[in-house]
């Protein structure tokens, strides 16, 4: 393969199937190094509708792949830690861990949702309690504490870190934007495990320089819960972040209800994390039963399929 264009057209031909998107905004790419196959890869990255901070940080593992294999494969996606410049395992500053296999996760408005699904069963809850009045955050925050007391259900707080500490919840989830204002060291040394929102590479790799507990990953599908910055990232791409964040419990999010559970579940994540499809079922208890068999279903296949 001598060109340039021949070496970015083979990435494309090879990956546009699982890989690609339509790319939203089209600029001339800027290039951060001369090496032939970065530039290359940037170049097809960007045809295949990564966003520019995802397609500079896949440009940079594809040259360091190609260097330590001593061959440039265009079949072969980056997926090895190392030539991302992740920090080999175990690390010192980790935040505690949980189970890899999160399974239902439950993203809900208030306390009263929270009690609700962990009484139903759902193994993993969050409070995604949206307010700016910090009595109110207190006390829905210990309420949603006080709720799962008794229940088998793991709850994670969002956003209101200091809260969740004082009230001993079993973790924080925190935006990539809220990195900023939270004390992680805080959060870390009070023992509650950290859950960290990723949307594409470079997302994910600076929520690995954290090495938090678990990492979320979306909108895997379009959501019409939130306003989100960048495309829904489909399945394939779904399984490509999966397999280079192995190390971690995963969690996908955005626009999964149970028709899409089998195709998220193959992609290799632990959780599948859901707001409408339990809170505007018609019947959310009865919803938690069919999603958890779903899920339940799926795991039972896979292993029969291992085992024979
Ligand atoms: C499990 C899980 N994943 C992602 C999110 C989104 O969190 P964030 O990016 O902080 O956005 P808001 O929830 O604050 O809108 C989440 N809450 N849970
Ligand atoms: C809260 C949230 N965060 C997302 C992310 O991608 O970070 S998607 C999302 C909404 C998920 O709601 P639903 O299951 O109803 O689509």
């Amino acid at each position: 393969m001598t060109s340039h264009h021949d070496m970015a057209q083979a990435i494309v031909s090879a990956h546009q199937a699982t890989l690609g998107l339509t790319p939203q905004v089209r600029t001339a790419p800027a290039f951060s190094s001369e090496a032939p196959v970065y530039r290359a890869a940037k170049q097809a990255c960007l045809d295949l509708g990564f966003i520019e901070i995802d397609a500079e940080c896949l440009a940079h593992a594809w040259q360091a792949m190609t260097l330590r294999t001593g061959h440039f494969s265009p079949a072969d996606w980056p997926a090895d830690p190392q030539d991302f410049g992740m920090r080999a395992w175990p690390r010192p500053d980790a935040f505690a861990s949980c189970p890899k296999q999160l399974g239902l996760y439950a993203v809900l408005p208030d306390a009263a949702w929270v009690v609700r699904m962990a009484r139903a069963g759902v193994p993993t809850v969050q409070l995604r309690f949206k307010s700016g009045d910090a009595q109110a955050v207190e006390r829905e925050v210990r309420a949603a504490v006080e709720a799962v007391k008794g229940t088998d259900a793991r709850l994670f707080i969002n956003d209101h870190w200091q809260a969740a500490i004082a009230a001993g919840a079993y973790g924080v989830h925190l935006g990539q934007e809220d990195l900023g204002a939270a004390d992680l060291s805080a959060i870390r040394a009070a023992g509650l495990r950290l859950g960290l929102s990723s949307h594409g590479y470079a997302e994910m790799l600076r929520a690995d320089r954290l090495s938090p507990s678990y990492i979320a990953m979306g909108a895997v599908f379009p959501t019409t819960l939130k306003q989100m910055a960048t495309a829904p990232q489909g399945t394939g791409r779904l399984a490509a972040y999966a397999r280079l964040m192995r190390d971690y419990p995963l969690v996908a999010i955005g626009g999964i209800d149970g028709g899409k559970l089998p195709e998220v579940l193959a992609s290799g994540v632990g959780s599948i994390a859901v707001v409408r499809a339990l809170v505007a079922a018609a019947q959310p208890e009865a919803a938690v039963a069919k999603l958890k068999a779903e899920m339940q279903a799926w795991m039972a296949t896979q292993e029969a399929i291992q085992m024979s």
